[in-house]
């Protein structure tokens, strides 16, 4: 982790027409760059192992858009992908009966990245926990130790009238979501069920955080801050809850190593008032597991909708999980109504941060902007004046546009 933030991105340069990503600085997180040569002893090689999980619902139709593009991109710049295919979540319950199935999990850390789609459905909503998809997802990413996830919200100028909110204060958001992965109410012991002293039912979880666990991410957001525009914002519910308050406790005493990122705290409730009202006084956020689940989903929306939004989980050393923010959206499921450019962005995410690919990262970038500069649109971002496609189509105009760049007009 060291090698990786020291070695921080610079800001994307593209020269397409409309694009402002080089402006903006939309991806500010670290490279991994470094530190992959370092263990993997890679360095110069550019042939790469990576698992896919397409998993449930929208996830297999939009790893298979993600695939194609990765696919392409890797034989214009050069690079070997050798793709490994495995099941998780319902698919895997259905063919293994375990969520993440030992293959899986194994295959994921041997590979230098890994991109999954989505799971969970309405088919295994009633299964007892161990048998969730959702536990093989928290069993993922425990097993590959990625306790840092980060989730820029961007609204592309493109997308501005694709937000629910106000043009003036949907424009120009710029925002990343610096959450904790790997513990907190989600990991927390004691949880089960149980009955209480009048016999009634009771289920309980446990919001626990160690001071070691808020120091890690507290560092990655610091870093992350100082990167973009030295704002930092430490959300919690520290008015109520023992573990915030050991949270700001720690976040405000790492302030002090970082004199050039301004710090300020925000109770959740509040955050999440303030993120519709104003989202523009936000840069970095860091903060909990579950405030950072609910913050993110909320965040997409400024965006025109979770369908855009990517993230990468990193972790001190191993491959790093890329993912879409969404779920397997089981209401669109099966019918090419889903938006797969949170996956394809997430697959630029995996070639920046996961394997140090700058470049290829960069050519699916621009390309997802020129999709959105030729006014295609899926459901969920369509605006009128714009051509409404399915998710197939919108990959296959990525595809398109990834062809149609030639080195000269992506730069980095
Ligand atoms: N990382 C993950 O795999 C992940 C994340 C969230 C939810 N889930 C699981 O997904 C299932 C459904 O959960 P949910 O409905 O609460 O959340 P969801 O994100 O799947 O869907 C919420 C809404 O957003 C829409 N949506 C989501 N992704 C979209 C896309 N790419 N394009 C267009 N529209 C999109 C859906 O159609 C739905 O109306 C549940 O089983 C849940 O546990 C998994
Ligand atoms: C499916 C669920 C376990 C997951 C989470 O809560 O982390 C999802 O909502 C997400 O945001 O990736
Ligand atoms: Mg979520």
């Amino acid at each position: 982790m060291a090698a990786m933030l020291a070695n921080l991105a610079r800001p994307i340069k593209i020269k397409t027409p409309d694009s402002d990503f080089g402006r903006r600085k939309l991806s500010p997180i670290p490279s991994r760059t470094s530190i992959r040569c370092l263990a993997s002893g890679k360095s110069g090689e550019r042939s790469y192992t990576l698992t896919l999980l397409p998993g449930d619902g929208i996830g297999p139709e939009v790893v298979a858009v993600a695939k194609d593009v990765l696919s392409l991109t890797a034989s214009l710049e050069g690079i070997k992908f050798h793709f490994k295919e495995m099941p998780m979540g319902g698919s895997a319950l259905d063919a293994a009966g375990v969520p993440l199935p030992d293959e899986t999990l194994d295959t994921a850390k041997g590979s230098d990245a890994v991109l999954l789609g989505a799971i969970g459905g309405y088919k295994w909503d009633k299964n007892e926990k161990h048998l969730k998809p959702e536990t093989g997802l928290l069993q993922l990413r425990a097993g590959l130790g990625v306790y840092a996830n980060l989730r820029p919200a961007v609204v592309l100028p493109q997308l501005v009238h694709a937000s629910t909110l106000k043009k003036e204060v949907a424009e120009g958001v710029d925002l990343m979501v610096v959450r904790e992965l790997t513990g907190g109410i989600y990991f927390g012991k004691p949880r089960g069920f149980g009955t209480n002293d009048n016999n009634e039912d009771i289920g309980f979880n446990t919001e626990l955080y160690s001071a070691s666990e808020i120091d890690r991410i507290a560092h990655v957001a610091f870093e992350v801050a100082r990167k973009r525009n030295g704002k930092l914002c430490s959300v919690d519910k520290a008015n109520v809850l023992e573990a915030s308050m050991l949270w700001r406790k720690r976040v405000t005493m790492l302030a002090s190593e970082y004199p050039d990122v301004e710090l300020s705290h925000m109770y959740v409730d509040n955050a999440a008032m303030q993120l519709i009202r104003d989202p523009k006084q936000f840069d970095t956020i860091v903060t909990n597991n579950i405030f950072g689940d609910i913050l993110s989903d909320e965040a997409s929306m400024l965006t025109g909708s979770i369908g855009m939004l990517p993230s990468a989980s990193i972790g001190e050393s191993g491959p790093g999980l890329f993912e879409p923010i969404h779920g397997s959206a089981p209401d669109i499921a099966g019918q090419d109504k889903a938006n797969p450019l949170a996956t394809v962005l997430s697959a630029a995410m995996l070639l920046k941060y996961g394997l140090g690919e700058e470049s290829a990262a960069q050519r699916i970038e621009a390309a997802v902007i020129e999709t959105l500069n030729r006014g295609f649109r899926t459901g969920d971002i369509f605006s009128s004046g714009t051509t409404l496609v399915g998710c197939k189509r919108m990959g296959e105009e990525v595809l398109k546009c990834v062809d149609s760049l030639t080195p000269a007009s992506v730069t980095s």
